[in-house]
């Protein structure tokens, strides 16, 4: 039922065909199930097709081996009129010894729609409740601040370098 879950997990084994070289898992490859575990969270929240339109803070804190239980656990911290911001720890866990540590940290937002391809659809709203709510949603809010000054720092060295591309100098 839309509106009424706020926690998704996911848990699975780390795969040979995860790693790179190195035998750590690629920062893709986490990227790929941090979408994949937001995308449920969003569809479960708002009972409607949702699209990822930013992702916040990523931070890769510790690296996942060949064999880890992998968690990706995802958090509702906001919602706006479309939009629902989720925090997203990935956690290792090495089955051996039992012990888990953070490898993985961000703020992923996603938006609903209308229709696969339509325009943004209301999404149920989320209240928050305790201190801990607040200081999350805070946090969400921050970070979308931060996101959409970097994507004008972006805009604006694009627009710098433009002319050249134009003249063709540079591809
Ligand atoms: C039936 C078929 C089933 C298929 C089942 C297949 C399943 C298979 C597995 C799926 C696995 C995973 C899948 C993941 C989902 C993708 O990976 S989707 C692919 C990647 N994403 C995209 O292609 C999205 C591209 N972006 C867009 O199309 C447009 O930017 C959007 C998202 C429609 C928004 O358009 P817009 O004109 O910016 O709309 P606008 O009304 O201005 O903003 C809408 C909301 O976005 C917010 N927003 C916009 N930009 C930002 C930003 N940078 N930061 C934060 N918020 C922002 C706005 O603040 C606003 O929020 P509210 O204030 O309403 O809460």
């Amino acid at each position: 039922m839309p509106g009424h879950q706020r926690e998704t997990s996911f848990r699975f084994l780390a795969q040979p065909t995860d790693v790179n070289f190195g035998g750590k898992v690629h920062g893709g490859m986490v990227m790929k199930w941090i979408d994949q575990a937001g995308y449920a969270a969003a569809v479960g929240w708002s009972g409607q097709y949702c699209v990822t339109v930013a992702v916040g803070g990523i931070q890769f804190v510790r690296p996942i081996v060949i064999g880890d239980l992998v968690t990706v656990r995802c958090k509702l911290i906001r919602t706006g009129r479309t939009s629902m911001h989720f925090g997203v720890d990935v956690f290792e866990r090495d089955l051996k010894t039992q012990a888990e540590t953070l490898a993985t940290h961000c703020v992923i937002t996603f938006v609903a729609l209308d229709a696969p391809n339509g325009k943004p659809a209301p999404v149920p709203p989320w209240e928050p409740k305790t201190e801990e709510d607040r200081l999350l949603e805070a946090y969400a809010v921050r970070v979308t601040e931060l996101t959409r000054q970097l994507e004008a720092e972006i805009e604006r060295v694009r627009e710098a370098i433009a002319p050249d591309d134009l003249d063709g100098k540079a591809v």
